[in-house]
């Protein structure tokens, strides 16, 4: 729903790294800080390096005068112990930084993935999830994107320019104090240089490949020909290279305008390079006049140039650029998200009474960003323990209304309610943990069998003997024991020990799941198909036992096998987001209506099927 996605605010993007920066030391102070103590030491030692060396220089020159053991050369000892210290000094304090920075990044990726996480699974609704806007965020904060940079890649780029920026500082600080005027030009241009070079590089590389909507879709099409389940059909149908025509138009699509920008890139980058090369020669011009003409010493000559050099570091945009530059995206779009949001698990309150009946009002209902409704003023009331089926063509809203009336989605108009009770956001986690629910596209948790039947009614996942009696009801315990680590194997042969089920065993599966949900309390079953994939003994079996199975319970199966809507109490027909009919089987029969017709349609083509 539009509503679900408009409570994200636009991301944030500016102040994006103090941000950043603030929240690492919030989740990891002790990691923070010794990153950025060793950030500052990894930066401001090449600077104690330079100096060390322009002081060498200088002593050396009185020293070659004097002569060895002389305080001038004991001097210069000092100072050549003093550079061979910061040398390793730089070495170590530099990999620390790398191995910490790295460390903290992944603690403010996985702390932020959390959050991430955690607000898009608060919503009661589902519908924030089937839009594209809305996906398209969650894959930006999670750092989606043909150049993979979630947000803690933000930081740890952030504490590399850091130690670069100190050294940077501390080298202009040296220039300055040879030539004052000098230094602070040379500083001011290469400043000047420097930020709108990263500019021009992050324009270049992120605006416009950070289109994760897009991307999302190029991505799509490579990776259908791979994609298990699709794979097949691919071969069958030999779509391998309309997909790999797909991609590439649509890459190429995509980026064109990343190419020009990238020219365009390139071209300031010669300007850069020329602009550069005119000011260090001015320099060191200056530098070598003043030297000579006694101006300044040998020391300070050598000084002002490793300083230079020490400048020109700046002068460069790299991946680090593109860590922050795509890791900051990435965490303004994760900011964006509520920070509040906690995980809801199946311990809410308990709805407060017994449901005699649920029932639709006028109930509306339109997807979000569709223009039509989809269902058109459903009145409908299902007494406490009535078996209900609902048919109809495709797309006339069956499944729609089960996701209504499970509480999934909010109505656009009318209500549901659970006895008296209109389900709302206030209510309306309490009333999903009194429904169970097969549906088409139920879960495959690639997880061990266990916990795909407990997930029914997670609280009692301890109670062994109700797994076992829900197994036996859907069929499946012989499957169960028959697996390599019984209940304890994982459904996923792409784990070590891991199986594969079939698609029948999978909706059995499902099926054992919504028992075990049952046997602990909830109020109404849903089963949208839930047979499609079962052989037809199995079909029979889950029916004719049925009634059995959900004792007392509400069911609404949804079915298009009349052979199995029969079996139900009653059975309405929805036709355009309508109900047209409303009956036992034998009433609709007698009326003559849509049902008949589609039921002897189905009975005759049974009839003319070869024996
Ligand atoms: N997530 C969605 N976003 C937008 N439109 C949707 C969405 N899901 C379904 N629809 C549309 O709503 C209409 C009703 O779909 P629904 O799945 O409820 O029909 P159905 O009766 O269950 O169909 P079937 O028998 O094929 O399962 C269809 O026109 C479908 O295109």
């Amino acid at each position: 729903m539009t509503a679900d996605t408009s409570r994200l605010p636009p991301p944030a993007t500016r102040w994006v790294i103090p941000a950043l920066v603030g929240y690492s030391f919030s989740v990891a102070p002790a990691l923070s800080t010794l990153t950025a103590v060793l950030a500052v030491l990894a930066g401001a030692a090449p600077v104690g390096i330079t100096v060390g060396i322009g002081e060498l220089v200088d002593g050396l020159t009185s020293a070659i005068g004097q002569g060895l053991g002389t305080p001038a050369a004991q001097e210069c000892y000092r100072w050549v112990v003093l550079i061979v210290v910061l040398f390793f000094l730089t070495h170590v304090t530099e990999s620390a930084r790398t191995a910490l920075g790295q460390a903290l990044g992944r603690r403010v990726t996985g702390r932020l993935g959390e959050r991430v996480m955690m607000a898009a699974s608060e919503p009661a609704t589902i519908g924030h999830l089937e839009e594209p806007a809305y996906l398209g965020r969650l894959g930006r904060a999670r750092g989606d994107g043909t150049i993979d940079m979630p947000p803690g890649e933000a930081i740890f780029g952030f504490s590399t320019k850091a130690s670069l920026w100190v050294s940077s500082i501390g080298s202009a600080a040296l220039l300055t104090r040879v030539t004052w005027g000098l230094g602070l030009v040379v500083f001011a241009v290469f400043v000047a240089i420097h930020s709108r070079l990263v500019r021009n590089y992050r324009i270049a590389v992120i605006e416009t490949v950070s289109q994760t909507t897009k991307l999302r879709r190029t991505s799509y099409l490579r990776d259908v020909p791979t994609t298990p389940g699709l794979a097949r059909e691919v071969r069958l149908f030999g779509l391998a290279a309309f997909f790999r025509d797909a991609y590439q138009s649509e890459w190429r699509v995509n980026m064109t305008e990343v190419w020009q920008r990238r020219r365009e890139h390139r071209l300031f980058v010669v300007v850069v390079v020329v602009v550069t090369g005119v000011t260090v020669a001015a320099v060191f011009y200056y530098l070598g006049l003043r030297a000579a003409t006694g101006g300044s010493t040998v020391g300070d000559l050598a000084l002002g140039g490793l300083a230079v050099r020490a400048l020109l570091q700046m002068l460069r945009a790299d991946e680090d650029d593109l860590r922050i530059g795509f890791g900051s995206k990435a965490a303004a779009e994760a900011f964006a998200f509520p920070v509040e949001a906690t995980p809801v698990g199946p311990d809410t309150d308990p709805w407060p009474a017994p449901v005699a009946t649920i029932s639709c009002e006028n109930l509306r209902f339109r997807y979000g960003g569709a223009a039509d409704e989809v269902l058109h003023g459903i009145d409908l009331a299902v007494p406490a323990g009535q078996s209900l089926a609902v048919v109809g063509l495709n797309g006339a809203g069956k499944t729609t209304l089960a996701r209504l009336i499970a509480g999934l989605d909010a109505p656009s108009g009318g209500s549901v309610r659970a006895g008296a009770i209109p389900i709302d956001d206030a209510n309306r986690r309490s009333w999903q943990r009194q429904v169970v629910a097969v549906f088409q596209d139920f879960g495959r948790y690639e997880l061990t069998v266990r916990d795909n039947i407990a997930f029914g009614s997670l609280a009692h996942a301890d109670d062994e003997e109700g797994l076992r009696t829900v197994a036996r009801q859907a069929g499946l315990l012989k499957f169960i024991e028959g697996l390599p680590n019984g209940w304890d194997t994982v459904m996923s042969s792409g784990f070590t020990g891991g199986v594969d089920a079939s698609g029948g065993e999978w909706q059995r599966i499902a099926i054992a799941r919504a028992l075990f949900g049952l046997r602990h309390g909830a109020q109404l079953l849903i089963m949208d198909e839930p047979a499609a994939s079962l052989d037809a003994r199995a079909e029979a079996q889950l029916y004719d036992t049925f009634h059995e199975l959900t004792a007392g319970a509400t069911t609404i199966a949804i079915s298009h096998r009349f052979a199995t809507v029969r079996k139900a109490e009653r059975v309405v027909v929805l036709d355009h987001g309508r109900i047209i009919e409303d009956g036992t089987h034998d009433d609709l029969i007698t009326a003559d209506g849509r049902y008949a017709e589609l039921f002897r349609l189905q009975a005759k083509r049974f009839e003319e099927a070869p024996s």
